[in-house]
């Protein structure tokens, strides 16, 4: 089964849905009118329908009975009753890709038919930007020729890598929920900066673009980034004080707590 000519369907359009929607749409892997979508919002899904020409329904059955695979995008917490909801219309034909946090694919396989192929995967919001990190995992069900699909369509909103289910809750907790962590850090350094006198917007762009670039030089030059700080931090010079007193306030405890914290949950909502 390829992506090219197949039906897709999304069930719940909110923020990643949407997302996913338009970044699908925008990299060509689905045509508009072999998209079928599905919520509780009936203008919403108007609203979406004239923009980008897809499917809507608020009947999650239209969207599993025309798609041959299916995104479950709904919260967690109403995943069970939205899968029960539909389990009479699964069938071996259909596959299930669920981002749905900390819910693991036995969970979506006892809910539906025992032979349902499910992935699961981790995307974050940079979905929104094309840049999203995502991780994708496979059910006991699903082939290679499954994951593919999920790989292509993940990959059109970003990098994907595929990981054993186990590690799903580490990948939550470092880039599934890892925008967060940096979106303070973003308006922090802004702070700072409005603080030594810059204008509001040149500080956010300032903090921004160095994100960004910092990001991009770990990824490209593949280097360690303890190097890559070294060939910041002149001696006696700017960076090293600043860099002093972002260990003084325990600035990695706090990220790897951070990243600890979100695993933690995701393993409960799992439960
Ligand atoms: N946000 C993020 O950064 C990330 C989220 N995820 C996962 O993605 C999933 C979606 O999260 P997110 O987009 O943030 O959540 P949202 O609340 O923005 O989107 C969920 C959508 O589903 C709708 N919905 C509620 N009930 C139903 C139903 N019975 N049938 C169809 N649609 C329904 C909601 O409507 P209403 O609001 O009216 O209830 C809402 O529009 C979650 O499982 C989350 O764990 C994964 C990675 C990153
Ligand atoms: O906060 C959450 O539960 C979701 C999953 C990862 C990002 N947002």
């Amino acid at each position: 089964m390829h992506l090219e000519n197949k039906k897709v369907g999304i069930i719940g359009t909110g923020k990643m849905g949407q997302s996913l929607l338009r970044g699908i749409i925008r990299a060509g892997k689905a045509k508009p009118a072999n998209i079928y979508a599905s919520d509780v919002y009936e203008p919403a899904l108007q609203a979406l329908k004239s923009e980008l020409g897809i499917n809507v329904s608020t009947n999650n059955f239209d969207t599993v009975d025309n798609s041959d695979l299916i995104i479950l995008a709904v919260k967690p917490q109403i995943l069970r009753n939205v899968l029960r909801g539909f389990a009479d219309h699964i069938n071996e034909h259909k596959l299930i890709i669920s981002i749905a946090a900390g819910v693991p694919a036995s969970t979506i396989e006892e809910e539906l038919h025992e032979d349902t192929r499910v992935i699961r995967v981790m995307p974050n919001i940079a979905a929104t930007v094309g840049e999203a990190a995502s991780a994708v995992s496979t059910g006991k069900n699903a082939s290679a020729e499954d994951a593919e699909i999920a790989m292509e369509i993940f990959s059109s909103v970003g990098s994907a890598a595929l990981v054993p289910e186990h590690l799903m809750d580490a990948v939550t907790g470092v880039s599934g929920s890892g925008p967060a962590y940096i979106f303070p850090v973003i308006e922090a350094m802004a702070d700072g900066g409005v603080l030594e006198g810059l204008d509001r917007e040149s500080a956010q762009k300032l903090a921004a673009q160095t994100v960004l670039g910092a990001a991009k030089m770990v990824l490209e030059t593949k280097k360690h980034p303890a190097e890559l700080k070294d060939m910041v931090t002149s001696p006696a010079g700017t960076t090293i004080h600043g860099v002093h007193a972002l260990e003084k306030n325990g600035v990695r405890a706090a990220f790897t707590d951070a990243v600890m914290a979100s695993a933690k949950r995701s393993r409960e909502m799992g439960k």
